[in-house]
């Protein structure tokens, strides 16, 4: 990876930045083809989601990310780099295309800023191949957007990242990025609110929905639990969904907001085709956050309702804790990353026994893994060989595929997915897509998943379903 930093002085005012693109322009006629130019500028404290709202168009990929409890939130559209493929290759498809990219990169400005330099936004389907209904989303998309905006705590950044080759018109270049950074830090209010905070408008009341077809799926957990006695299956993670469809498309900067004030500790995330659709969440289980060469994820599984009282919550919780189902059901997801990394040559550290991840209407059995990464392992490597793990698919891993494809009538597209980002040092933090929905129009499939193992109650299972269901139903309802 080449990434060739100029010195932050050079963008004080406009007509250094135009020497910049001339300095990159003269690359691109030397080298015979385009370079990115990454521009980070610092910016007043916007609300990044409120900058999504602002420059959204159906027609682009977008990428949002937040995480409240850590103060960090991301929005990225407009791409001027894009991959999009399916097949099983896409891991390596993904990693090459992030790793060629960065070769053609001159970054330039406040690198020093959390969240500055190019960024590549990722989502995958669940499967490298989609079987049913239209392909909605490739198995694999890979974007570095033209617009990054990002904040960290109190500090936020404006990434640009423009394409120059030897026919670039550079005064008009400059002329847009001068005129968005300087509209980026000025506070506005035009009748869609400020920067700092979005003006979003509310759903159009619907009538709540009910879950339908729920006997199919108690019939498939008991046909999963027979399967689980015969044929040598230890979990299946078997999804359901909900269908809404509501008088007008569900406005997604406000369902946004409220997950992200409803669930500070999840990912709440947005990812969109360029086509019209989106699909969105609030996912309490990160699947890989490499920082530095440290690497976390998080083995979440077993789950139990959030009391009415303190007295309940905290017997449902203890009765979680020590219930041998639900740990038999964490258990099988821990083995399998700790085995994953090993195959990779990782010793994994846990945080053990599994404690409590508390959210609003549920609460699971959480286990931190950590490691030391070695300095060639790219962060898509390990996403591969962890992907999917048994918290959404089963194991062993291929027969519980196998099984999802049988029993589930739909397609999953991006439902307990990777969804992240990798930045040009190789850090990266992916979650998985779980508690989370398609947006297409005026149309909207909520997903939820429950893991089925030897002593699965269907009731319960499905009680558990209903449940997850609600964290975006609230929200898009
Ligand atoms: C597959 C989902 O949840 C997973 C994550 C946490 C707990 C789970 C469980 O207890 O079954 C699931 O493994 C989902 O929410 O769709």
């Amino acid at each position: 990876m080449t990434v060739t930093p100029f010195p932050a002085k050079l963008l004080q005012d406009r007509k250094s930045l135009h020497e910049l693109f001339v300095a990159c322009q003269a690359t691109a006629r030397r080298k015979e083809h385009a370079q990115v130019v990454s521009l980070s500028l610092a910016i007043p404290a916007v609300d990044p989601l409120a900058v999504l709202e602002r420059l959204r168009q159906p027609e682009h990929l977008h990428f949002y990310w937040e995480q409240r409890s850590q103060q960090i939130a991301i929005a990225a559209t407009e791409p001027v780099l894009q991959l999009q493929i399916d097949g099983p290759q896409r891991f390596t498809q993904a990693q090459r295309f992030i790793c060629t990219s960065l070769v053609d990169t001159v970054t330039a400005g406040a690198l020093d800023l959390p969240c500055a330099g190019p960024h590549f936004f990722c989502s995958f389907t669940f499967f490298d191949e989609t079987q049913r209904e239209t392909r909605l989303f490739p198995a694999a998309t890979v974007f570095l957007p033209r617009w990054q905006v990002a904040r960290v705590r109190d500090q936020a950044v404006l990434v640009a990242n423009l394409l120059v080759d030897a026919q670039t018109n550079l005064v008009q270049l400059t002329d847009e990025v001068w005129r968005q950074w300087q509209q980026l830090r000025s506070p506005q209010t035009n009748g869609r609110g400020t920067l700092q905070s979005a003006k979003l408008s509310s759903p159009v009341a619907a009538d709540y929905p009910v879950l339908t077809e729920t006997e199919r799926f108690t019939t498939a957990v008991k046909n999963i639990l027979q399967d689980i006695e015969a044929q040598g299956l230890q979990k299946l993670v078997l999804a359901h969904t909900l269908d809404v469809t509501v008088p007008e498309p569900p406005p997604l900067g406000h369902a946004l907001a409220t997950l992200r004030d409803r669930y500070p500790d999840c990912y709440v995330f947005s990812v969109s085709n360029g086509k019209g659709q989106a699909f969105m969440g609030a996912s309490p289980e990160r699947l890989i956050e490499l920082c530095d060469r440290n690497l976390v994820t998080d083995a979440l599984a077993g789950s139990a309702p959030r009391g009415q009282n303190l007295t309940e919550d905290t017997h449902l919780g203890t009765q979680l804790l020590g219930n041998p189902k639900d740990n038999h059901e964490h258990q099988v997801v821990l083995d399998f990353i700790q085995n994953c990394l090993w195959e990779l040559g990782i010793q994994s550290q846990v945080s053990s026994p599994p404690h409590l991840l508390q959210l609003p209407n549920i609460q699971h059995l959480r286990t931190l893994v950590t490691a030391k990464i070695p300095q060639n392992l790219h962060l898509l490597e390990i996403l591969e060989a962890l992907h999917p793990t048994p918290a959404v698919a089963g194991a062993p891993q291929k027969i519980a595929q196998q099984q999802i494809r049988k029993h589930e009538t739909f397609e999953r597209h991006l439902y307990a997915a990777p969804i992240g980002w990798v930045d040009h040092q190789g850090n990266g933090e992916f979650t998985v897509g779980i508690r989370s929905a398609l947006i297409d129009g005026c149309l909207t499939r909520l997903y939820a998943g429950a893991g089925i193992v030897a002593g699965s109650d269907p009731q319960r299972e499905l009680a558990e379903i209903q449940l997850k269901l609600h964290t975006l139903l609230d929200a898009l309802v």
